[in-house]
Order: C-alpha cells, then structure tokens, then sequence
C-alpha cells in the first residue's frame, strides 16, 4: 500500500539546454520557455491538489528557481526549501559548455549517448585550462559544501552522482519522509536519474533508456520502507511527455550548431 508520496523534478528548461550544450555545473538561469514550464507544473499540481511539506534542490540556480516558480503557482511559498551541492547535476567534466549534436558529429552518436546514458562511464575530467573552470571553482558556493572545495569532482559518471547523492538522501531526504511529509525534489536530469535508479532498482542496463524532460513533475508511491508500489507516473500530458523525451534524447544527434 502507498504510504508516501515523493516529488521528483527536472527543473524547467535553462538556457544551456535551448542552445544544445552540457550546462552541468555551470549556473544557467531558466529561459523564458523553462520559467513556463515551471509554472505550468505549479499550475498542475495545484489543479491536482497536491500540497507540499518540504522541497530539496541542488545549489545550481536552474533547480533553485524552478522550485520557487512551483511554490509560487501553488500558492504555497512559505514552505522550506533546503539546498545542496549533492543533488547538483552530475559534472560534465570537459565536455561542459560544448554541443551535443557537435560532440556527435566529431565523436559519433554512440559515444556522446555513452558519456550521456551510461550508468559507469565518466567523462573526461574538466583541468584548469578548461573556459568554464574557475567559474565554477571560485564560485562562493563550492565552499559551504561538507567536503573541501579541492574534493569535489572534475567529472562524474551517473554512478558517481549515485553515490555523492545517496548519503544526503539516506541521512536527510529519508528521515524527512518517513515523517510523513509530502517532499519535492527539484533538481536535474541525471541526478533525479541516479535517485529514480536507487529507488527503482533499475539495473545499470536499463537506467540508460530512462531520460527525463524539463519541467515534467515524477510522482513515486512509496511503501513504508520507501519502495515504489506502482509505477512512476509523469503528470501531464502524456502526448507532449513523450515528445519532450524524444527532444531530449535527440540532442544527441549529430548536426552541426546553427
Ligand atoms: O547538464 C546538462 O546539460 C543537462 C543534462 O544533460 P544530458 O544528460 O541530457 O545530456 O542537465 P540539466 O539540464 O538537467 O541540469
């Protein structure tokens, strides 16, 4: 029997993922298009009369301000919002800031889905010489993080934002639940990827067909022991859920950037 209702979200569009690059960890507001979505998700969960105890998001602005965006339409501003570096989108190491359909053509489609899709295969690492490097390091953020600045990652593979994610998930997203409070998760593709593979127990094989859209809120039903007892459910709809999947993984096609 579901006993507790979890909220995963990719935030709404950033304006990395209009121009086709890896955004990662660098901080990108929402585009005009994802401030959108993010309200029509607010819209929607309100219409469906959901109400909110608690919500998590990443440090990235993109997680943060679609989080708001949602409280906002809800009507529901006042609730806590508690950030972290652990549900930050996995980091893209060198590839950051470069397009996808680029990647693809000098790389091939398979190698830019393995950097994307695979669960254990990291990218390579981003070095100083990198144009986004020391926006990212000296950022003020990356020093109020549990682990010293010079530990944080220089690439992850999706297995890597695995287990960064799953000590705060253990010590401070379980506890919250088991509460009973109702919780959202506004974060990115790969980290609400990595905790939907932890919570699902999708094997590394098949962890690489699941892709998430922008602004699509993911309701899990959760047993006791915090185990789905149905299956996921994308709110929306299903139509333009399945289109804005089939966007997302088209990134990855070769073309060359306009
Ligand atoms: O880092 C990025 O560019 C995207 C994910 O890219 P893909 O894994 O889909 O290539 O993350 P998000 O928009 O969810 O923050």
């Amino acid at each position: 029997m579901s006993k507790y209702k979890l909220f995963l979200l990719r935030h709404g569009e950033g304006a990395w993922n209009k121009e086709n690059r890896f955004c990662s960890w660098v901080d990108q507001k929402l585009s005009e298009d994802g401030v959108k979505e993010a309200q029509d998700c607010g819209k929607l969960l309100k219409e469906q009369g959901y109400k909110f105890d608690l919500v998590f998001t990443s440090i990235l602005s993109r997680s943060i301000q679609t989080a708001w965006l949602v409280l906002e339409a809800m009507g529901q501003e006042w609730v806590p919002v508690v950030k972290s570096w652990r549900l930050n989108e996995r980091h893209y190491g060198a590839l950051i800031g470069l397009n996808r359909a680029e990647m693809a053509l000098q790389h091939g489609e398979e190698k830019v889905k393995l950097w994307r899709r695979s669960y254990d295969i990291t990218p390579p690492l981003i070095d100083e010489s990198h144009p986004y490097y020391l926006e990212i390091y000296n950022d003020r953020r990356y020093t109020t993080c549990d682990v010293p600045k010079e530990n944080l990652p220089r690439a992850e593979s999706l297995k890597e934002v695995l287990d960064r994610l799953l000590p705060y998930w253990n010590s401070t997203v379980v506890p919250e639940i088991q509460k009973g409070k109702t919780v959202l998760i506004s974060a990115h593709g790969n980290s609400c990827r990595a905790l939907l593979k932890h919570l699902e127990g999708i094997s590394d094989e098949e962890i690489a067909k699941v892709t998430l859209p922008t602004g699509i809120p993911v309701l899990l039903e959760l047993d006791g022991n915090l185990k789905p007892v149905k299956p996921r459910q994308l709110l929306g709809d299903q139509a333009k859920i399945q289109a804005a999947i089939k966007k997302v993984e088209d990134q990855g096609k070769a073309k060359q950037a306009t």
